[in-house]
């Protein structure tokens, strides 16, 4: 299983999103829709074995948490606009503790973005932390680790604090080029060098 978890600091929290401005007033639900399609979609299929969560921390009501699970989503399409209509309708419910579907392999609740990083490393999970200085990827062999959990930051990128407690629970970090790549670029990259792995 290959997850992904992106910290979405200005995304919006609640349904109230104008769907003709992803990148503005929704607070950059434009990167998110494009990290969800690169997450999934492949030519006529969709990656089943992938988990993305996008945790997003804007107005009104942070953190609202959204995880998409590859296996179960049904009658998502790739353009940013349907998988907006789908992040709406999640962010339209009252979000708590307990992870509701909102529709199918889509899930949302109200878990941190530590929390959620926290749970995977507790399952034994290894954690990476895609970043433009850390070790060049040729430098990892993924061909024993089955579950795999890739953490990346949105146009502002992650706080010291995140970065802190990434360290202290020993993710490792992972530099894809020595150019700062957009974030839906990323995980294209990853998933190319875990497809090759097959
Ligand atoms: C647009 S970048 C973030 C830019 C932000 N200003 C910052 O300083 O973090 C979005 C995310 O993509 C990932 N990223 C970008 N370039 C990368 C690279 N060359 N190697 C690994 N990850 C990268 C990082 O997780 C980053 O937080």
């Amino acid at each position: 299983m290959k997850e992904f978890i992106i910290k979405a600091n200005k995304a919006v929290t609640n349904g109230e999103i104008n769907l003709k401005d992803l990148p503005g007033s929704s607070g950059r639900l434009d990167l998110i829709c494009r990290c969800v399609n690169s997450a999934f979609f492949l030519s006529h299929d969709l990656r089943r074995d992938t988990i993305f969560y996008s945790v997003n921390y804007g107005n009104p009501n942070p953190p609202v948490a959204l995880k998409f699970i590859g296996d179960e989503l049904k009658r998502l399409s790739p353009d940013e606009r349907s998988i907006a209509m789908f992040i709406q309708k999640a962010l339209s419910k009252d979000a708590s503790e307990i992870w509701k579907e909102s529709t199918s392999g889509i899930y949302y609740s109200n878990h941190e973005f530590k929390e959620i990083i926290l749970e995977k490393k507790n399952s034994g999970k290894k954690i990476f932390y895609l970043h433009l200085n850390g070790k060049p990827l040729e430098n990892f062999d993924f061909k024993n680790e089955s579950d795999v959990v890739f953490i990346l930051g949105d146009h502002i990128g992650l706080s010291k604090e995140d970065e802190e407690f990434l360290e202290e629970i020993g993710a490792e970090q992972i530099s894809l080029s020595p150019l700062e790549l957009h974030a839906d670029h990323c995980i294209i990259l990853v998933h190319n060098v875990l497809d090759r792995l097959k």
